[in-house]
């Protein structure tokens, strides 16, 4: 097998809780990881040197800061491997959206190289290589629904509800640290448990990021409006994206046909476990 072709799926936070801020700047974050069954594809071929190379560009990314290109590198470094890959990105998650899309495609890499260049590597150890790339790189590493907590990498694998959702970008590009930075942003909010949580249910879920974000985005306010007129409705991650839950595929129709011109829209389906996992045939972590 020289050739794989894979899902980097998008995350929600169906929940997100801020507990504290550590000495490193980091926020301590509570919060309810799940997939959808939409986001970007990569193509990997294995190359017998050890270059990597990707297209097309992301705009405004430079090649050695590509997510995809650092995750490549750091699986080169740590394996000793001496194989390249030649990677086609099919960008669909809009960046900057809170839909993890950068953290989801470095652990497609991760995963995806490993495969293609027959490591023995275990999630785990792959999982602690994603951290250093970013906090939401672990929950795509290791595939399945989790209850989070430290930044965003102690993980504990739960059983969520798997409605439809209709996910809008108002447009926006939200950058994490412009969020985190904002001096008015809740950083106490009282920790809960996990078990505490799932009894709650969606009904009671909040982003303590969406006040702040309302705020500073104004069109992410309107677009929060607009969908909570037909549906409760959530940010997720910073934003810019905003989610609503539905029972029926043909609610999420109806919604999608009135969406405004200028946002960019799409409907999902919830996943417990990772379709990057289903599409390598890995069972579930056992963690
Ligand atoms: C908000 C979430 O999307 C929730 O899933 C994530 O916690 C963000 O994860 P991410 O995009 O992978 O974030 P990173 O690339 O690790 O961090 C970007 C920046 O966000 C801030 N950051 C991120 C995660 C976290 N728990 N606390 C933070 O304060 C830091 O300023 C950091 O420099
Ligand atoms: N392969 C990549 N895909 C997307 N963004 C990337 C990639 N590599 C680097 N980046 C950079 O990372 C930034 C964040 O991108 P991403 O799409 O992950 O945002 P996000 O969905 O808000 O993430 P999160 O929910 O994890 O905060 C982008 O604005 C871009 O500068």
């Amino acid at each position: 097998m020289a050739e794989l072709s894979l899902p980097a799926p998008a995350k929600l936070n169906r929940l997100l809780h801020i507990t504290g801020r550590r000495a490193d700047g980091y926020h301590e974050l509570q919060t309810l990881f799940q997939f959808l069954d939409h986001g970007d594809t990569l193509k990997l071929r294995r190359r017998e040197d050890q270059r990597i190379t990707l297209t097309p560009a992301l705009p405004g990314v430079d090649h050695e800061t590509n997510l995809i290109v650092r995750a490549a590198r750091l699986l080169q470094e740590r394996s000793g491997c001496r194989l390249g890959a030649d990677i086609a990105l099919t960008k669909r998650l809009p960046m900057g959206g809170g839909l993890g899309g950068g953290s989801s495609n470095a652990a497609t890499t991760l995963l995806g190289l490993a495969r293609l260049w027959k490591l023995s590597v275990s999630l785990e150890a792959l999982a602690e290589l994603g951290l250093r790339l970013g906090a939401d790189v672990p929950v795509f590493v290791h595939g399945h629904a989790a209850w989070a907590e430290g930044i965003g990498e102690r993980l504990t694998p739960v059983e969520l509800d798997t409605p439809w959702f209709v996910i809008v970008h108002p447009g926006v590009e939200i950058a994490t640290p412009a969020v985190f930075g904002a001096s008015q942003l809740t950083r106490d909010s009282l920790p809960i448990s996990m078990t505490r949580a799932l009894q709650e249910g969606p009904h009671a879920w909040r982003n303590d990021c969406q006040p702040t974000v309302r705020r500073l985005y104004p069109g992410v306010g309107e677009a929060l409006d607009w969908l909570s007129d037909f549906a409760p409705s959530l940010l997720t991650g910073t934003g810019a994206c905003v989610f609503c839950r539905l029972t029926h595929e043909d609610q999420a129709d109806s919604i999608l046909a009135r969406v405004d011109e200028g946002w960019h829209a799409f409907k999902a389906r919830g996943r417990n476990t990772s379709p990057l996992h289903q599409a390598l045939g890995l069972p579930r972590s056992g963690r």
